[in-house]
């Protein structure tokens, strides 16, 4: 299976280290040159990755990673349509996409005469792949045998991936886990302490499931690798810019604009479903309100904590 990946920040290029090292990989970014990627300092590409900023050269690939930030994808994917035809599609972001509130592999579902798109999800900060630490991911994707044949290609001794047919499951677990992440950012920025950091971390996994089983996830996934798995990495660690971002919402400091931070319009884009739907989602509602400015950080808190007291 030729491999190629589209997208060089820190996740696309991560993966084309970690790939490089056992094979050959295509790399491509827009204006790409050279072997060293710009969001992983330190970093360089390994011999077996053909780096390139032309779109063309991928079109001998059979599968396709795409690694770019959520809201890019329904636009990229449609400009490039034809290329990316009968190829093996990997999508490899975390979000909801807000003009459509569609996922990343209903997005590319879209795509005429696709194959069944799968989605590689799950912890694994970019800077730990790109140093050769020890991953485990998500490999979603209903159609099996392609699963399989995914599951194979894109795993090394260190990059493990897990198989699932249940690509809703694994993309809302990645999209849903960033916008608690914010919030988690928050109550540590505002002070408010790590018992209030466990406390928001479950009852935002409760949030998570309830949204997801409501369009169809099943449970053990949301409590796999691509949910509870990349709740607990990103709502503790410094290395997440959506709990940094959060964070610097807390405490009232600058955060860098240039940053991906994927929570900020899927929160937005998961509110306005949520509403329609009469699904309660109070901590991704409060999220959508506080980085929109239509809520203060103190009156955000005391919504969330004079809510009605209920069973959990
Ligand atoms: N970083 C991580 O640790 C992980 C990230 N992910 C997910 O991977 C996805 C990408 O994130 P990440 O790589 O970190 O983000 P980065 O900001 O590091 O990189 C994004 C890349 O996408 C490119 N890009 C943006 N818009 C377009 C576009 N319209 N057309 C073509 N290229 C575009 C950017 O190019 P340019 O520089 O030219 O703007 C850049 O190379 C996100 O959904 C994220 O959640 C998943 C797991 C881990
Ligand atoms: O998805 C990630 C880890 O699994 C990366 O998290 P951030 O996008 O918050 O940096």
């Amino acid at each position: 299976m030729k491999i190629a990946i589209l997208g060089a920040g820190a996740f696309g290029g991560a993966l084309a280290v970690a790939l490089g090292r056992e094979r050959p990989v295509t790399l491509w970014g827009r204006g790409l040159e050279g072997r060293q990627i710009a969001r992983l300092p330190g970093i360089t590409l390994p011999e077996a990755v053909s780096v390139t900023p032309d779109l063309a050269a991928i079109a001998p690939a059979d599968a396709v990673l795409l690694a770019l930030p959520m809201q890019a994808l329904s636009a990229f994917s449609a400009d490039h349509a034809t290329l990316l035809r009968g190829k093996a599609l990997v999508a490899c972001c975390k979000g909801v996409d807000l003009r459509t509130g569609l996922g990343p592999v209903e997005l590319l579902a879209q795509l005429e005469g696709g194959r069944a798109p799968a989605v590689l999800t799950g912890p694994s900060f970019a800077a730990d792949i790109a140093r050769g630490l020890p991953t485990a991911l998500t490999l979603a994707c209903t159609d099996e045998t392609l699963g399989a044949q995914l599951q194979h290609a894109l795993s090394t001794p260190v990059l493990r991936l897990y198989r699932s047919t249940d690509v809703i499951g694994a993309e809302l677990g990645g999209a849903l886990k960033n916008i608690v992440a914010i919030a988690a950012g928050v109550v540590i920025g505002a002070g408010l302490g790590d018992s209030a950091r466990a406390a928001l971390m479950t009852r935002g996994y409760a949030e998570m499931q309830r949204f997801a089983l409501a369009r169809g996830a099943r449970p053990e996934t949301l409590a796999g690798l691509s949910g509870f798995g990349d709740l607990v990495l990103t709502c503790t660690s410094q290395l997440s810019r959506n709990f940094r971002f959060g964070q610097a919402l807390g405490a009232a400091t600058p955060f860098d604009a240039s940053q991906t931070v994927e929570g900020v319009a899927t929160a937005k884009a998961v509110a306005q479903i949520a509403a329609k739907d009469g699904i309660d989602m109070p901590i991704s509602t409060m999220v959508a309100a506080l980085v929109d400015g239509t809520v203060t950080l103190g009156a955000a808190i005391q919504s969330l904590l004079t809510r009605p007291l209920k069973q959990e």
